[in-house]
């Protein structure tokens, strides 16, 4: 592929295939029992070592940018946590990367960034964190945004199945420059070609597929239910963790991604939003707030001045925003 922002492409898209290569290794290493005692010490390793991969990578590349990441190194570098950084260290060491402690903390901080400027770079090392946990979908995603808009989106889905011509094995990406369409890439065979993806022409509502979280605390399940009455929806909505929502609604095989808050004090986070927005824009589909405002990335960490995210293939955008509007949400 060539065109503007050629080697932050390549450059992300190495990224994102190394850290999902971490996360993968941590989730295998995920029992029942952990699950059980609800132990989040796997998804802490994963997040920063996958963390430390990325920033690591964009440090060296692009040394001026600024990155706005989920993680900082803070819990980390307590003497107690020695143990567990060393755990961080191993799962580097997997991946080809070796580092001293002091320098795997530096890479982590690299996405300390919280100040909105004019070019930077917004990561979640693994959105999903409960998906992740249970062996389900999360996703690794990183955005470039320049002048408040995402102009580079990567998103890393190691199990999200493939569509074709990758016959529905697990683990994908998705790419999105702006003007320049979006992309599917296979995770396992990193020399095959991308694939465009688009998003679907559904213009009935009756027919649409809805997805949305698994968690009903990050989207409020009430609310797309009575949606889907008024609109006469009558497939059953589809749940997936992460912003592994955004690329099946890019690829159409969904018709429409709602996040409808569940509390009046929550701002949705920067990081969970980028590079999904970006891949949807770019497969044609529409993305805005419950008002119908564009999403607002000029505001540091948080998307402060928005509510709720709805993403739509773009025929059933309005009618989205108006039946939430006619049951009291918007
Ligand atoms: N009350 C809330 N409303 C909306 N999103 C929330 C939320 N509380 C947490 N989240 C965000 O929801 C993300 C997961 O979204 P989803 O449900 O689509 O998988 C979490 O990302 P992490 O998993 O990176 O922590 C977290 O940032
Ligand atoms: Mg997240």
């Amino acid at each position: 592929m060539s065109g503007s922002y050629e080697n932050e492409l390549a450059v992300a898209l190495e990224a994102v295939r190394a850290a999902a290569e971490v996360c993968q290794s941590v989730q295998a290493s995920i029992t029942p029992d952990v699950l059980e005692k609800k132990d989040r010490s796997p998804v802490t390793v994963a997040d920063y070592a996958s963390q430390a991969v990325v920033c690591r990578a964009l440090a060296e590349a692009f040394p001026d940018d600024p990155v706005i990441g989920e993680e900082d190194s803070a819990a980390l570098q307590q003497p107690d946590q020695a143990p567990f950084l060393n755990r961080v260290k191993e799962e580097l060491g997997k991946v080809g990367i070796d580092g001293t402690p002091e320098e795997i903390c530096g890479w982590i901080d690299r996405g300390g960034q919280s100040e909105y400027s004019n070019r930077f770079w917004t990561l979640d090392p693994i959105d999903g964190t409960k998906g992740f946990l249970r062996g389900e979908q999360y996703a690794i995603a990183l955005a470039l945004i320049v002048d408040g808009k995402p102009q580079l989106g990567v998103l890393g889905c190691p199990n999200l199945p493939t569509a074709e011509p990758w016959d529905g094995q697990p683990g994908c990406l998705f790419s999105a420059v702006a003007g320049e369409g979006a992309a599917t890439w296979s995770m396992e065979d990193s020399d095959a070609a991308p694939v465009m993806v688009r998003v679907s022409e559904t213009s009935d509502p009756a027919s649409a597929v809805m997805c949305e979280s698994v968690e009903s605390g990050h989207s409020s399940h009430g609310h797309s239910a009575q949606l889907a009455e008024k609109l006469n929806i009558s497939g059953q909505p589809v749940r997936l963790d992460s912003q592994a929502k955004y690329a099946v609604v890019a690829r159409g095989e969904a018709d429409m991604y709602l996040r409808l808050p569940t509390r009046k004090d929550y701002n949705e986070k920067i990081w969970d939003h980028a590079a999904g927005v970006l891949v949807v824009l770019e497969a044609g589909g529409t993305v805005t707030d419950l008002a119908g405002r564009e999403l607002d990335f000029t505001h540091g960490r948080e998307l402060r001045e928005n509510r709720g995210v709805i993403v739509t293939n773009g025929p059933l955008h309005s009618a989205v925003l108006e039946t939430l509007g006619a049951i009291g949400v918007a």
